[in-house]
Formats: C-alpha cells, structure tokens, sequence
C-alpha cells in the first residue's frame, strides 16, 4: 500500500512538472522554452552583473551617461531580454492593436504588413529594417512583399538568432541580417528602395541622428515608415502619475527618454524628409494594443515562478530572476501608459526623401 502511494505521489509530482515545463514552458506558440533561456551573449555567471549595471545607466545624470553610451546600454539590454521576449511573446518584439476575431498573430502580421503596404515596395527592390530584432517583422515582410530586407541591429545574439529564424522558415534568400549601429550604418548612400521601422528608433538618443542615417541610405523617392514610441497630447509633466508611469516605461526598455509625439515630423522635416503621413495608430477606432499585456498577467505569474524554479537549481542564469521581474512591472507600467492614453508605442510616420534637394518642403 505504502509503495503504491509512494508511487502515485511520484508519478502525480513528475507529471506536474512536465506540464509546468514542457507544457507550460513555451509561454508563446512556436517560441522558445523556459529551459532555454539565456543571457544572449552574456556568459551565465555574469548575467547578474549586467542587470546592476543596467539599472546604474538610470542612477547618473542623463546628460552625462546619454549619447555615446546608449548603444552599449541598449545591447546589453538586448542580451537580457531577448529570450525572455521570445520565450513570452514570440519573435515580434512590438505591439499592435487588437482585431476582434482575429489572433495575436494575426494582429501582428497585419500590423507589420501595412508598414510595406505604405512604403510601396516592389517584389525584388531591397529595404531596409531598422532596428530588426529577431526578425519577425522581416520575415512576414519579406514573405508579403517578395522585397529583399536587410536588417540592422546593435545586439550580436539577435543577429545569430534572426538568421536561425530565417534559414528555418526558408526565408534565406529575401533576408540579410547585419550586425550595426543605425546611428552609423555602414551602408553607401542613396542605396535602398525603402525602408521601415517598427519600434526600434525609440532607442535611439536623439531621433535626428537615426533619420539622418536613413535619408541618407536611400534613393531619392524613396518612403520611409516608422512607428514611434512617444508620449501623447494627454501627458502632463506637472502629474505625478503621468510621470511615474512613463519612467517606468522608459526604465524597463531601455530608453534614453521618450520624446513627445510632436516631435517627430518636425526632427524628419529638419532631416530633409517630406511628411506623407502622420497617424497614432492606436487613437479609436483602433482596439487597445496593451489587451494582450493585461491579460498575460497569471501566465507572467507562473513564468516567475518557472524562471525562479530553474534559476534555482541551475539550468537559467540567476540574474534572469531580477530580469524577469522588471518586465513584470514594465508590463504593468505599459498597460497603464495605454489605459491613460499618455503613451502610444504606434504612432506611425510616413516620410519621402525628395527626388532632388530642390523638391524638398520647407
Ligand atoms: C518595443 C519594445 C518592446 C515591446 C514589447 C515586445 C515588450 C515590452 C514589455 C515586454 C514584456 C513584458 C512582460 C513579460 C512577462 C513578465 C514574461 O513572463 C513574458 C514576456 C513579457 C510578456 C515581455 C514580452 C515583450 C514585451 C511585451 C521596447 C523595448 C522598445
Ligand atoms: C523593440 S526591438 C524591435 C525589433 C523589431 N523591429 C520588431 O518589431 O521585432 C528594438 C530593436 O532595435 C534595435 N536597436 C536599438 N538601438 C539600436 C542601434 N543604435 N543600432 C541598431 N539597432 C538598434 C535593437 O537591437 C532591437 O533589435
């Protein structure tokens, strides 16, 4: 009897470990497992140390720390998170709003496909995506497009990452991934035919310097389109909450400062672009882009737990617990910033270079 009870009692406890992990593990449909994750290119041992000097970037005054040590900052940032982010979201590292009836990954194919749709590519001319992840961006753009995309990105471990991705979904010959600064592309003038970026130059310590890169990259003519993180006409400095909520933001992604959302046709205008379009893409009608944010919160719960479980007993890196957490609060900062409506990570530009410096507006 005792043996049976032994045995069942085992049996109930292995299973529900293999639930919790394997099961449970791929948080994200197709994504990576809980058992995975790493600190990008950063040894485990030192996975810690990264997190603490992270978080002392946001100890020191920003002019002092800002310009030429916010790449680095961003990288290692990216080291931190990237797994984290494919494990719990999938290789799309940005929002869009919610479809009724339609999935999460639906939603963000749509979202990325209108990007090329507004750029007005032909299958064959060569784009470029700024600031590219993993590439799940690229991939579906690539595929709805038949363009050829090469992608930049600051962080080496995504860069292996994304090519991994592309090999696997046989998407090879359409997309080239690079390892790079956008603020300094190593790439010829008036070189692309388009080119996009989704949530990536919020990065970017002044947004004047990474449109200057991409005017000067592409062909006279060409269209440019990038959804912006920013803050909105409803965001008052003089509230105590509006600004807790966007340090928030700013501190658990890596930002060097959000910058207003009228600010951003005017730095493109003093580029040289011409504005098509402007348009926050989160204003109603649009549905709620944070609604995916808000209803993981149990599943962010159990991950915690998974993660604190295997940082325990030595399979993830122990600085993953600390990382772990901070997304956890960042999600709820984000979720506030959209249910306020001070903050919208999709508010979405449209910019030509003029065919010759004479076209250009004023
Ligand atoms: C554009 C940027 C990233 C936007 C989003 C892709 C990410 C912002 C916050 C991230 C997450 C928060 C909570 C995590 C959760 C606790 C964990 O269990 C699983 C992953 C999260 C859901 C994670 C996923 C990615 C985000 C939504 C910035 C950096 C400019
Ligand atoms: C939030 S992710 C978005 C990635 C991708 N656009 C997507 O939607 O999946 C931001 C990206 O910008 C990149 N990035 C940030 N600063 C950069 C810089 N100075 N140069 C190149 N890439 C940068 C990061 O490495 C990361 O890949």
């Amino acid at each position: 009897m005792d043996s049976l009870v032994l045995f069942c009692t085992g049996a109930l406890i292995a299973g529900g470990l293999f639930w919790f992990v394997c099961v449970l593990g791929p948080a994200e449909q197709k994504g990576k497992r809980a058992v995975d994750l790493s600190g990008g290119s950063i040894s485990a041992e030192n996975v810690q140390d990264n997190y603490k000097q992270y978080w002392s970037f946001f100890r020191r005054p920003k002019e002092i720390e800002k310009a030429e040590k916010v790449p680095d900052f961003v990288d290692t940032f990216y080291n931190l998170v990237t797994d984290i982010y494919e494990w719990g979201w999938g290789q799309s590292f940005h929002f869009s709003p919610s479809i009724p009836g339609k999935s999460h990954g639906e939603a963000t194919r749509l979202h990325e496909q209108m990007a090329v749709d507004l750029i007005d590519v032909k299958p064959g001319e060569r784009i470029i995506d700024v600031g590219c992840g993993v590439g799940g961006p690229m991939r579906a753009i690539a595929a709805h497009s038949r363009a050829k995309v090469v992608g930049i990105t600051i962080n080496e471990y995504q860069v292996n990452r994304a090519r991994l991705h592309n090999k696997k979904a046989g998407l090879d010959s359409l997309c080239e991934v690079v390892c790079g600064n956008f603020l300094q592309m190593d790439f010829p003038d008036n070189s692309f035919d388009g080119a996009y970026s989704i949530e990536a130059t919020c990065h970017a310590p002044k947004l004047e310097e990474v449109y200057a890169e991409v005017f000067r990259v592409l062909k006279p003519g060409s269209l440019y389109v990038s959804y912006e993180w920013v803050t909105t006409e409803k965001f008052k400095a003089s509230d105590a909450e509006h600004v807790e909520i966007i340090q928030g933001i700013e501190r658990g992604d890596a930002l060097p400062g959000l910058r207003s959302y009228s600010d951003i046709a005017a730095t493109a205008k003093k580029v040289g672009f011409e504005v098509v379009k402007e348009k926050d893409l989160a204003k109603p009608p649009a549905n709620p882009w944070w609604s995916r944010l808000k209803m993981g919160r149990i599943a962010y719960w159990r991950n915690h737990i998974l993660v604190s479980i295997l940082a325990a007993i030595g399979i993830a890196p122990k600085g993953t617990v600390d990382v772990h957490e901070m997304l956890f609060h960042t999600a709820d900062y984000l979720t506030r910033g959209g249910e306020t409506g001070i903050f919208s990570p999709m508010h979405m530009v449209l910019l030509r270079k003029p065919e010759s410096p004479e076209t250009a507006s004023s």
